[in-house]
């Protein structure tokens, strides 16, 4: 007899279920019986391609049996792998779990948004304690002689005994508490199984008693269909059976937004299915994100933690590949370089952009959501994917000066001037910074529209795109990009005339600045700060600099003047301190408006209150 102490995630876990979940109790039965399918899809494939395991037989089915009158307990049966001692106290007293400590830091105490967020981490075998005060566990696997019995009331200790059991496979037996004796019911459990677990490939039975003519017979009924829904011809499967296999398959609560289905039958043979959920993973953006994408053999489950079944950037999709080529006996290393998976994959691929494409074109509002949700891994994908570049670009979107929510390159090419000579965008972290950028009012006056560029990869990416179309894109910070706004022989000739207090300027400023030049595009600030064209922006360089690197040349910024402006007409008839401090507020205010720091915060706060001394 050994007791055992649950790892302290477990802990947190089981409380924040019982804390979070009381409204969707039923819950139980699907991780119960999910738990039970994938025990026995683990059976079928050692048994398929393990020489230890060639004499074991495989009659798989999951059995649900209950306590009809005193409604104290339900139990959950298989005939899959079983788990010997070492297996209990690994599976049943610790969360082995990538993302766990992700997960548990995300979850907020809101019992409704930890609801949706539990869901999609897969509560499993724990949650039988929402409705149960005891829980035992006999099993017994495959190949192996002793049995041992777990046993929990779920509040901190386990303990596994010594057991008999007639043959391989595990029984999870739930003593109902208050709350889980309304589960002691055959329409329920009917319900339960036929909303969450319909789609289980395995027969599931349920046994009860009936009376008939006053003689009571014991009756076992097949819940669910058993059949693997993908192999079935697109045709007869339902959109709600297509929903429902989307829920049994990832756990969501939510309808997926999309989905894709495709058989291939040629030299090669495959199926694929494909779903988009309609809130993004949480686990989106951890390194340690759970790939959801299941590989099937002939219909044998092999593995769903494989990251090389789709690209990174399409992490989020949910689904299932079946490949009748690839022998059952793939083993992980192999996967990775098989030359059948890389062709299932590129059409997979191919295939699900080709689709995104259509949705873009035909459902313009599903394509926002999927955009709001999935924008970022989409230009992850535009920067890695060289092959798909071409799909890729027409897909993502940006969002603008010039529309609501979001536009493809496609639309801002169409409404560019006819002189146009670039698709001008402007980059940093804040949307709310970037629109009110000085820099950006030159373009506002001549109606030109600027991409405003705020997920982080943009920086990156502007450059990697380089043109569209033919047309290069231009960051605004450029001296380049202003050069092409242009101007007219008056305003030349006007600047030159005014020209002499740059030189004043730049006696000021000395080393701060690569330049101070004459401005053509400012109206409401006297000065903005803007780059060379070959300069690295701010923006990229601290993303540089986060990755590691460390000799970075040092860029200077490029002062542009707006010689009409009241300040810069004060600065030419200032001198000594009074000239000194208003060329430095004015670079520095140029400097904050381009998202930055003055370098030197103290002095620039007493800049400020001279100034206002000065009156
Ligand atoms: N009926 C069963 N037969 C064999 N092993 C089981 C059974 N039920 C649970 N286990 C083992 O216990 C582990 C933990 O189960 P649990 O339901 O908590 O998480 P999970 O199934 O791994 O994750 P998720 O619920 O998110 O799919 C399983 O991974 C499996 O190894």
């Amino acid at each position: 007899m050994a007791r055992h102490e649950f790892q302290t995630e477990v802990h947190r876990l089981l409380d924040i279920i019982i804390h979070s979940l009381y409204s969707h109790r039923e819950i139980f039965l699907r991780e119960l019986v999910s738990n039970a399918s994938d025990a026995l899809d683990k059976l079928r494939f050692l048994v398929l391609t393990d020489e230890a395991y060639k004499g074991v037989p495989f009659a798989p089915r999951i059995d649900i049996r209950f306590d009809e009158e005193g409604r104290s307990y339900l139990q959950v049966e298989d005939t899959g792998i079983g788990m010997n001692e070492q297996d209990l106290i690994e599976n049943l007293g610790t969360i082995a779990k990538s993302g766990t400590n992700e997960f548990l830091s995300r979850l907020t105490g809101d019992a409704k948004k930890d609801a949706t967020l539990i869901g999609q981490f897969g509560v499993g075998f724990y949650s039988a304690f929402m409705v149960a005060d005891r829980v035992e566990v006999l099993t017994r696997k495959a190949g192996e002689e002793k049995a041992f019995l777990w046993v929990s009331d779920g509040k901190g200790e386990y303990e596994i005994l010594p057991a008999e059991r007639a043959g391989h496979g595990t029984t999870v037996k739930l003593y109902l508490n208050e709350q889980g004796k309304e589960f002691a019911s055959r329409w329920r459990i009917e319900e339960i199984v036929r909303r969450y677990s319909n789609h289980i490939q395995f027969p599931i039975y349920l046994h009860y008693t009936e009376e008939k003519e006053g003689t009571r017979t014991e009756v076992e009924k097949q819940l669910n269909a058993a059949v693997a829904l993908w192999r079935r011809p697109k045709g007869e499967i339902s959109e709600q059976e297509y929903k429902d296999f989307y829920k049994t398959l990832t756990h969501d609560e939510e309808d997926p937004l999309f989905w894709l289905h495709f058989k291939a039958e040629g030299t090669l043979e495959y199926t694929v299915l494909l779903y988009v959920p309609s809130s993004a993973p949480f686990d989106m953006f951890s390194p340690h994100y759970r790939a959801g994408v299941k590989l099937y053999v002939k219909r044998v489950f092999i593995t769903e933690d494989d990251r090389e079944l789709l690209p990174t950037y399409l992490r989020f999709v949910r689904g299932v590949i079946d490949s009748e080529d690839l022998p059952l006996n793939v083993s992980r290393e192999m996967l990775q370089e098989h030359r059948i998976l890389a062709t299932i994959r590129n059409a997979a691929v191919k295939r699900f952009l080709q689709e995104c494409t259509r949705i873009a074109e035909e459902d313009p509002a599903t394509y926002e959501r999927f955009i709001r949700e999935y924008n970022k891994p989409l230009k992850e994908g535009l920067y890695l994917d060289h092959q798909h570049r071409d799909v890729l670009i027409e897909l993502v979107r940006f969002k603008s000066t010039k529309v609501e929510g979001y536009t493809s390159l496609a639309a801002y090419k169409e409404r560019m001037k006819p002189d146009q000579k670039a698709i001008y965008y402007i980059t940093g972290g804040d949307e709310k910074l970037l629109r009110s950028a000085p820099i950006l009012e030159a373009y506002r006056a001549r109606d030109i529209e600027v991409l405003i560029m705020d997920d982080e990869i943009d920086e990156l990416l502007a450059p990697v795109i380089g043109s569209y179309q033919g047309v290069p894109l231009k960051a605004v910070h450029t001296r380049d990009a202003a050069e092409e706004l242009g101007e007219s022989e008056e305003e030349k000739r006007r600047r030159e005339e005014k020209k002499d207090v740059l030189e004043k300027m730049k006696a000021v400023l000395k080393e701060r600045v690569k330049d101070v030049v004459a401005s053509s595009r400012l109206s409401d600030v006297p000065a903005a700060a803007v780059l060379d064209e070959r300069d690295l922006s701010p923006q990229m360089q601290a993303i540089l600099k986060a990755m590691g690197q460390v000799d970075l040349p040092e860029t200077k910024p490029v002062l542009e003047v707006n010689l009409d402006h009241p300040v810069v007409e004060r600065i030419r008839a200032a001198e000594g301190q009074e000239l000194e401090d208003m060329v430095l507020l004015v670079y520095d205010q140029a400097v904050l408006s381009a998202g930055l720091r003055p370098e030197d915060g103290p002095e620039f706060a007493r800049r400020i209150v001279r100034m206002l001394e000065r009156g």
